[in-house]
């Protein structure tokens, strides 16, 4: 399994010869449309979701929960269908790299009446999924993991969970906690669950489920916090519009920035399910300047770009975009607050330490983030590390710094496959 990766796409990022300017529609959000495909697969009717993310992620999401038994259609240009059926096995889940499906679909897999096994990408086996084992295991589901406690997982479901009470320690990614909340209304207690250890991360993830679990029709308490209540009762079928993917689009507003530009991010709603006060925030302290109105939302270069000493911790899939940023910054950077994305795709800490500072940045790697000197940058070939946020920081980089290559860029294909045309559309204003 995870060997239908694409062949790696060696890729000399284009130079930027000016300001950029220019519209652009992505894609849906991968984190609504990964939500949306579960509570679908969940409810007790039909649904369908409008503008979804057609990327690897999101894909690979509709076989797993069609391997279960969903009838889950994805032939449409823009709405998929998902017609809920008894779920079962025997059946293999490919999680590829995505911490989306190798969270949210186990309490899925519990739920149906059969044996499941879950595996992925070389690089998914090191991502972290012991605290939702143990936490499953509590809730009466019999489950197996690595030595580990990471992929492959097999989940002998009975065609019922419990449910009830349990304690797991969220620090090192919210999605531990997003996966047992989106299936919780079918677990025959519903679930109580708390959070004890370090902060969890990625607050504005956890909303996003709750609000869609809401939409769903589910009973939701999240008043206390670290402590989320979901009560038993069936999820309605719906129609669900997936917003742009914010975070899918902070490379292109990034352009933006560094060449003084504007970039519109077209189609984009009044009132998001996204963090975007979070990430405009960011954006205008690093220099940028943010509006909204009926055309999208628009980022424009200001000509300067400042260092900035975040906690990024609520948006911490931008970090490498951010990090590139900073390494063009007038000043140094401290981004702070995000210790577990050393669990994610990659090591983003120490791949971001290596290859800003093979290209001149001056850079300290801290266990929870990073310091960067801006230095005259040099180009390079950038490693991927099969991880789409390390291409699309090279990106950036590649934008001021002529000849910045990247030994991959097809693992874009995990959230954007259009990335590589999209951008080099936007840099040379074709
Ligand atoms: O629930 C989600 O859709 C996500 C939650 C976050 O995970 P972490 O809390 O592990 O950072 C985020 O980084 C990831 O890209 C998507
Ligand atoms: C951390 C990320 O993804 P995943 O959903 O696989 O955790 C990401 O997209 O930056």
């Amino acid at each position: 399994m995870g060997a239908v990766t694409a062949e790696p796409r060696p890729w000399t990022a284009p130079v930027a010869t000016g300001p950029v300017a220019s519209a652009v529609r992505l894609p849906g959000s991968k984190s609504m449309t990964a939500r949306a495909l579960v509570l679908s697969a969940l409810a007790g009717g039909p649904s369908e979701i409008r503008r979804p993310l057609r990327a690897r992620d999101t894909t690979l999401m509709a076989a797993g929960l069609r391997a279960l038994g969903v009838a889950v259609d994805t032939t449409g240009a823009d709405a998929w269908t998902v017609v809920p059926g008894p779920l079962r096995g025997p059946a293999t889940v490919d999680v590829g790299l995505a911490g989306t499906i190798m969270r949210f679909a186990p309490p899925v897999a519990a739920l149906a009446e059969g044996t499941v096994t879950f595996d992925g990408d070389p690089h998914a086996r090191n991502r972290p999924l012991r605290p939702i084992v143990e936490a499953l295991r509590s809730l009466g589901v019999d489950i197996d993991a690595s030595p580990s406690g990471g992929l492959p997982l097999v989940v002998r479901g009975t065609g019922t969970v419990g449910g009830g009470e349990a304690v797991i320690d969220a620090s090192g990614s919210s999605q531990f906690v997003s996966g047992l909340l989106l299936s919780a209304p079918r677990f025959a207690k519903g679930l109580v669950l708390r959070h004890e250890g370090p902060p969890v991360p990625s607050a504005p993830h956890l909303r996003m489920t709750t609000h869609m679990l809401r939409a769903a029709g589910a009973l939701v308490d999240e008043s206390v916090p670290d402590v989320w209540t979901v009560e038993p009762g069936a999820l309605s079928g719906r129609t669900w519009d997936i917003e742009p993917d914010l975070s899918g689009a902070a490379p292109f507003f990034a352009a933006a920035m560094v060449t003084g530009g504007a970039v519109t991010l077209a189609g984009w709603p009044r009132d998001s399910w996204q963090p975007a006060g979070v990430v405009t925030g960011l954006l205008t302290a690093l220099g940028a300047e943010v509006s909204q109105d009926e055309d999208g939302l628009t980022v424009r270069g200001t000509g300067a770009l400042h260092g900035i000493d975040a906690d990024l911790s609520e948006v911490s899939e931008l970090t490498p975009v951010v990090a590139a940023l900073a390494a063009l910054a007038d000043s140094p950077s401290a981004l702070r607050g995000v210790a577990h994305i050393r669990g994610h795709e990659t090591d983003r800490i120490a791949a971001l330490a290596r290859e800003l500072g093979r290209a001149g940045a001056g850079v300290v790697e801290h266990p929870d983030g990073l310091e960067i000197t801006p230095g005259p940058l040099r180009a390079t070939t950038w490693e991927t590390y099969a991880d789409h946020r390390m291409a699309h920081a090279a990106a950036v980089i590649g934008l001021a710094v002529e000849g910045t290559a990247l030994t991959d860029v097809a693992c874009t294909s995990k959230t954007l496959p259009e990335f590589p045309e999209l951008w080099a559309g936007l840099v040379t204003g074709g």
